[in-house]
Parts: structure tokens; C-alpha cells; sequence
């Protein structure tokens, strides 16, 4: 077993919100090979350093209860005073634990660590960070005006498909966006289309044969979600028309959704032998219950913008004819209210399921990896591509 010392450092930026110092290992070069999840968690806990936003005080407090219960195991130390407020709330954090074996809490926080750090982690795996890319295509146009960063899904002639370059794209504009100066978020697509989802031919077009293409898939489709699960800003879906798969299942991650009633939405993941993404096998029960969850998820049902939003995924329904100019008239006021406050409180709401939709996101995208190379789903993508179907 590796020797393990520990020494304390500040992380992040000081603020009166940064009362934590985080154990940082220091870990002896002479030791014996060591087991991978050991390394994993030496890995994760150097990330921490390297985290260039303050996770907030929730994330830190997981992590800090995470990282005693890997070292010490169960907590073990007295209950602090009433007072003493900090280490109370790392005590409560700790002791929330119980007995969570430390393998599992040593998983747990490289987990957490990696879900935090999607740049942090692609660089460990020898890729460039995101704001060191370029934006590759045209197909997606990003401005900022009256406090609104704008990402348009601008490929009218494929229904905004989204491409291999279009996810990398997002995900770099998120980024951008979330240390921007605007208040929040949109998205929206040009033409007839919101979007028609992911572009079928990203699998048979890709260089490499199948596994590869499925592999590079779940990798970039993990980050891209997170991206969304992480985004600090309101973030508003202004879908101009039909929503198909991964555009839709990503609603759930949004915290507006306005729609025009020319709009539909639809997940044909059976037909195509594929399965929930988006960490929808999630939200949607949560949002509309199981049995619509069921219809739309497993069976492919298409709904009208009504019934999207009497099922609680879409905010409010426009008249096609009014549509533009009432949802941004209402987005540009909405972008004046104080945007820390709105900050503050998207993030109250969202860590209470941050981990939750992580862990979401990590099991859905290793099933469609699975799922891509199946033969149900090789068959349904040939079909379209030789447009035999469509979904
Ligand atoms: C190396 C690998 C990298 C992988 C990267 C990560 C992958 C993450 C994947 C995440 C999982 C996501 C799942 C989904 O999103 S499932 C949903 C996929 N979408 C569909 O199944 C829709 C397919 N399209 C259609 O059914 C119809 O085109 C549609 C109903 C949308 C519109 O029909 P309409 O008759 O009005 O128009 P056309 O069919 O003539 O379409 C016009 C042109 O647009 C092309 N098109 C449309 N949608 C897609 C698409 N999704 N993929 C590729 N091309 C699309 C269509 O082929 C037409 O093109 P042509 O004019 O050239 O024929």
C-alpha cells in the first residue's frame, strides 16, 4: 500500500465562501505498484487542485466527507459544538456517510472529482483543454446581446443535426458562456427544425471501425451532457419547431423551455436500437411520471407542444405567429433581473440532484456504447442512411 501523507492547501480563489482547505496527497515515489482505484483517487485528489471554478460549498462538503471516509473510514470524531459552524457541517457531511466502505467512498469521490472536471480530466487523457480549441464549424453560431448568450443549431438543411463537430462545438460555447457576461443562456435552431437530433451518419462516417466510433461516442457524449448538467446560468430552450432525440431528452436539463405550438418532440430510441441519453431515464419519469416517461422514452411517442407541456417538460406554449418576438420581448427582461441571484438560486436547486445526474449521465452513456454496436441499432442507422426509414 502506497505511503500516503497528507498536508493541507487552500483551493480556489478566497472568498467568504471558501472555508474549506481540502487534504492534497503527497504521495511517496518509492512505493510498490498500486492497485488502479488507488491511483485514480491520487488522480482525482491533484484535479482538485487544478479546479478552475469554486464547486460550491455542497460539492466541497461531499468531498471533503468523501475523501475522511476513503483515509480514516467512518467518521470517528466528536460532534462539534453549535457554534463552531464549519467543522460542523464537514462533521455532518462525514458522518452522513455512515458506513460506506472506503473503496466505495474512494470511487465515490473520483466520480465526483471527474464530474466536476471534464476539461481537468480530458487533459489527463492528453487532450486540449476547451478554451485552447477553435470552433470547428459554422454549424453552430454563438452572440451575446442584452445579457443573452445565443447558441443557434444553424445546419437548417440536415433539421440542425447535430454533428461530431457541433457536440464539441457546445460544449466549448457553454464553457464560454458560463464566464461571460451575460445574465443567461439560450438555445435555438435555425429554420423549420429545432433540431433533429444526432446525426446519423456521425457513426457510419467516422474514421476506424465501429468499436473506435463508439468508444470516441460515449467519451464525448459524457462531457457534452455534463456541460449541460453544470452550466452555473438559467438556461433557456426557445424551440422554434420539431425536437427529435437528444434534442429533446436535454430538456430535462434546462431550467425554461419555451415552445412554438408548430413544435413536437419525440425520442425514437427503440427504433433505432438505441436507449435514453441526457440522463433522461431520469428526469422524464421525474418530470411527467413513469407511464408518460414509459410512451415517449421507451415507445417513441410523439407529442404535440401541448402535450409537452401539460406533461411538464416544456414552460409555455406560443402561437407560431407570435412566437419570436413574445419569447425574446420576455427573455430580455428576464435577462435584467440580478444575475447572481439567479446564479445563486440555479444552484440551489441543482445540487440537489448534481450527483444524482452524474452518476445518470456515466450509466447511460456506457449502455449506448453497448448499444451502438448492436445489431438492432447498425440495422436502424443503415436503414435511415440508405433512407429506408424514417423515425
Ligand atoms: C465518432 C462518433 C461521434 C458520435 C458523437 C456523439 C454521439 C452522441 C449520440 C447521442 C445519442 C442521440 C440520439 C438521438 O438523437 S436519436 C434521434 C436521431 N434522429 C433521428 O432519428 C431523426 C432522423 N431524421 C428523420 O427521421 C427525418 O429526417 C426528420 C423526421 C427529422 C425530418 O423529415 P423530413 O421529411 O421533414 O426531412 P428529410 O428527412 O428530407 O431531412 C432533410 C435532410 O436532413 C437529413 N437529416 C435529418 N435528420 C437527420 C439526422 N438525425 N441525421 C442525419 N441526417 C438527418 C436528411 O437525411 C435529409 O438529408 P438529405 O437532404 O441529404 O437527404
Amino acid at each position: 500500500m502506497a505511503a500516503v501523507t497528507l498536508r493541507r492547501a487552500r483551493c480556489w480563489c478566497p472568498s467568504l465562501l471558501q472555508f474549506f482547505r481540502l487534504p492534497v496527497a503527497q504521495v511517496h515515489l518509492s512505493r510498490p505498484a498500486m492497485r488502479a482505484s488507488q491511483q485514480d483517487f491520487e488522480n482525482a485528489m491533484n484535479q482538485v487542485k487544478l479546479l478552475k471554478q469554486d464547486p460550491g460549498n455542497q460539492v466541497k462538503l461531499k468531498l471533503y466527507a468523501l475523501y475522511k471516509q476513503a483515509t480514516d473510514g467512518p467518521c470517528n470524531m466528536p460532534k462539534p459544538g453549535v457554534f463552531d459552524l464549519v467543522n460542523k457541517a464537514k462533521w455532518e457531511a462525514w458522518n452522513s456517510l455512515g458506513s460506506l466502505p472506503k473503496e466505495t467512498a474512494r470511487q465515490n469521490y473520483v466520480d465526483l472529482v471527474s464530474s466536476l472536471s471534464p476539461s481537468a480530466e480530458a487533459s489527463s487523457q492528453g487532450k486540449h483543454e476547451a478554451d485552447e480549441k477553435a470552433q470547428k464549424s459554422k454549424d453552430i453560431v454563438v452572440t451575446s446581446e442584452d445579457g443573452i448568450t445565443k447558441i443557434v443549431l444553424n445546419r437548417p438543411t440536415k433539421k440542425n443535426a447535430l454533428t461530431f463537430e457541433m457536440y464539441q462545438d457546445i460544449i466549448l460555447a457553454l464553457k464560454n458562456a458560463s464566464t461571460d457576461n451575460s445574465a443567461i443562456t439560450v438555445f435555438t435552431g435555425t429554420g423549420d427544425y429545432y433540431c433533429s437530433g444526432n446525426d446519423l451518419t456521425n457513426f457510419t462516417s467516422a474514421a476506424g471501425g465501429m468499436e473506435e466510433a463508439a468508444s470516441k461516442g460515449a467519451v464525448v457524449l459524457r462531457e457534452f451532457v455534463n456541460s449541460f448538467i453544470d452550466f452555473p446560468k438559467p438556461l433557456v430552450a426557445v424551440v422554434n419547431g420539431p425536437a427529435v432525440g437528444i434534442a429533446v431528452t436535454l430538456l430535462g436539463l434546462f431550467d425554461a423551455v419555451y415552445a412554438s405550438d408548430k413544435a413536437t418532440f419525440h425520442t425514437p430510441f427503440s427504433h433505432l436500437g438505441q436507449s435514453p441519453e441526457a440522463c433522461s431515464s431520469y428526469t422524464f419519469p421525474k418530470i411527467m411520471g413513469s407511464a408518460k416517461a414509459t410512451e415517449m422514452l421507451l415507445f417513441g411517442k410523439k407529442l404535440t407542444a401541448r402535450e409537452a407541456w401539460a406533461q411538464g417538460l416544456v414552460s409555455e406554449v406560443f402561437p407560431d405567429s407570435t412566437f419570436e418576438k413574445e419569447v425574446w420581448t420576455r427573455l430580455k427582461g428576464y435577462a435584467k433581473l440580478p444575475p447572481n441571484s439567479m446564479r445563486i438560486s440555479k444552484e440551489l436547486i441543482r445540487n440537489n440532484e448534481k450527483e444524482k445526474l452524474h452518476a445518470v449521465n456515466a450509466e447511460e452513456c456506457t449502455t449506448l456504447k453497448a448499444k451502438w454496436l448492436s445489431e438492432e441499432c447498425i440495422n436502424a442507422i443503415m436503414n435511415f442512411v440508405s433512407r429506408k426509414a424514417k423515425l
